[in-house]
């Protein structure tokens, strides 16, 4: 039997091939991945054939640029910079396997902010939404439409006058903490972070948390999650869950995500309680009285009855909270921010500080409080507040995506891409601006507004989905410049602009921090 075995077996001749098997399996895979590639390619080959009529830097296929934005905050901004500089005009950049456009000329800033089809947020906004989730800043555009035009009356300027006494109470509070640090030069981004957050609490919320008292860690939890969002967004890897979650700033940014939610979600459910009671107050009231408790409603106030007291109600539990952490970020930081920056370039131009000062002698007196009919007389402080944001603009990049292919007159930016607008760019040009790092208020006097070209000053953006707190944030500053100029002069080591090294952790930052020092007046 083993013979004939033996025998037959030899006469079956072997299947005969070039390659073994892992050698084939090898083949095909590289094989289907090539073919997968050069159809992935064929698909994109519009966005190609117009990347190819723009300058940019070289790419990597896949990764892109990647490699200029993976350094500290201060070298992505530096880097970022560059590209705009080099590519004056209009540049290209690929990020990963996505198309960017950089756009710095005041007539294409002025068609895409305007037009509907550029209203939608990038996909990179997405990083920040596990902070702030889908409030009006990152919301999708059907979802931003409804939530805007619910939340935009409630910035009218009868109720944003009535906010003027909580303004110039906190700038009271800030001088009196200010005192232990006379003669030191100090950070002033701690001060002015807590400020913020007690003003945009009791303001837009209702509710007091007392930051600059006892002393929250709110503005540091928040200013290191900007951070580590601007992380995530420039780390290419770590778009990737998976990457992200196998490195510790993940857990750090859990935590911190957590701290700031429980903060806000004690802030909505304060306000519930509180409605709850007014509302009860108001049943047992005799109607003069109604108006009374309901006079100083404020955004939350007003969601809070859309929310719990109509029937079939439009917004969520998970809604509300979401507009809540939108306002304490978008709203505090921001004007903290361009605060200390105001106060910043005081410290440098003791010129314009005591300008500012006499002004504000003269409309107010040495001791009053600001209220809210002194703020249209302070003209020359709301020219410094302008020139400040021209030359800092707190927020120096938007970053728009294009639902449909968009003329800009001289060049079309493909569908599905997305536009980088160089705000701070467009303010610093000396194309648009007249010696542009020279500190000048004036260019904002109403004689030489005309003058400004439209689309070259934009430090709120411009267009349906501008911010929706300019004037809020405007009272509020010039209300604790007014009340911080009467009582400390400031210097600043600084001696010109261009000497401000800056960063980004998504709002513009100098690099040495917001160094002032103060001395009685
Ligand atoms: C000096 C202070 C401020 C500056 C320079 C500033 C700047 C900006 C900019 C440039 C945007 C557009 C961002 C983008 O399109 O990517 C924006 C959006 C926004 N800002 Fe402000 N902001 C300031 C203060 C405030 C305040 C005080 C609030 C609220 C109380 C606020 C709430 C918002 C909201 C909710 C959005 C999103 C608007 C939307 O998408 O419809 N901001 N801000």
């Amino acid at each position: 039997m083993i013979e004939t075995f033996s025998v037959s077996a030899k006469a079956i001749p072997t299947p005969h091939s070039p390659f073994s098997a892992q050698e084939f399996l090898l083949y095909s895979l590289g094989f289907t991945l090539t073919v997968l590639y050069v159809q992935w390619l064929w698909s994109r080959r519009k966005l190609y054939t117009y990347a190819s009529k723009i300058h940019g830097p070289f790419s990597l296929p896949i990764f892109g640029c990647f490699y200029l934005f993976i350094g500290q905050p201060t070298e992505t901004y530096q880097n970022i910079q560059y590209l705009f500089k080099k590519y004056s005009g209009l540049g290209r950049v690929w990020f990963g396997h996505r198309l960017f456009f950089m756009v710095q000329k005041p007539n294409h800033l002025d068609i895409i902010l305007s037009s509907p089809k550029a209203l939608a947020k990038d996909p990179l906004y997405d990083h920040a939404k596990k902070v702030i989730g889908t409030g009006i800043f990152t919301a999708p555009v059907p979802k931003w439409k409804k939530h805007r035009k619910l939340i935009s009356p409630t910035f009218n300027q009868r109720i944003l006058d009535q906010f003027v006494e909580v303004f110039s109470e906190q700038g009271e509070i800030l001088t009196k903490c200010l005192e232990k640090e006379i003669g030191k030069e100090v950070d002033l981004f701690h001060y002015l972070t807590k400020l913020t957050l007690d003003v945009i609490c009791e303001t837009a919320m209702g509710i007091k948390v007392n930051a600059q008292t006892t002393d929250s860690l709110y503005g540091k939890w928040a200013d290191r999650l900007m951070e580590i969002t601007m992380l995530k967004i420039f780390r290419i890897w770590f778009h990737s869950d998976f990457i992200f979650s196998l490195t510790p700033l993940k857990k750090e940014y859990d935590d911190l995500v957590m701290k700031a939610h429980d903060f806000s979600g004690r802030v909505v459910t304060e306000k519930r309680i509180a409605y709850k009671k007014k509302m009860e107050e108001i049943n047992e009231c005799p109607e003069a009285e109604v108006e009374e408790i309901t006079k100083r409603k404020a955004f939350l106030d007003y969601l809070i009855e859309i929310a719990y007291t109509k029937k079939g109600s439009i917004l969520t539990d998970q809604e509300l909270r979401e507009e809540v952490d939108t306002f304490m970020i978008a709203g505090s930081d921001t004007t903290a921010t361009s605060n200390c920056f105001t106060f910043m370039v005081l410290g440098m131009f003791p010129e314009i500080q005591q300008r500012i000062y006499e002004e504000v002698v003269d409309v107010i007196g040495y001791d009053r409080k600001v209220e809210h009919t002194d703020l249209p007389k302070l003209k020359y402080t709301e020219c410094v507040i302008k020139e400040t944001l021209r030359l800092f603009p707190v927020g120096p990049f938007i970053v728009r995506t294009l639902g449909e292919d968009l003329d800009l007159g001289d060049v079309v930016i493909p569908s599905g891409c997305s536009t980088v607008l160089g705000i701070i760019n467009v303010h610093r040009n000396p194309e648009y601006w007249n010696d542009p790092l020279k500190f000048d208020p004036e260019r904002f006097l109403p004689q030489n507004t005309e003058k400004i070209l439209p689309g070259s000053y934009l430090p709120f953006s411009y267009g349906a989905r501008n911010c929706i707190g300019p004037r809020y944030a405007m009272m509020a500053m010039k209300t604790v410049v007014a009340t911080v100029v009467r009582k400390y002069k400031l210097f600043c080591d600084y001696k010109n602009i261009e000497d401000v090294d800056l960063k980004c952790n998504l709002v513009l930052r100098p690099t040495e921090g917001f160094k002032v020092t103060f001395h009685k007046k």
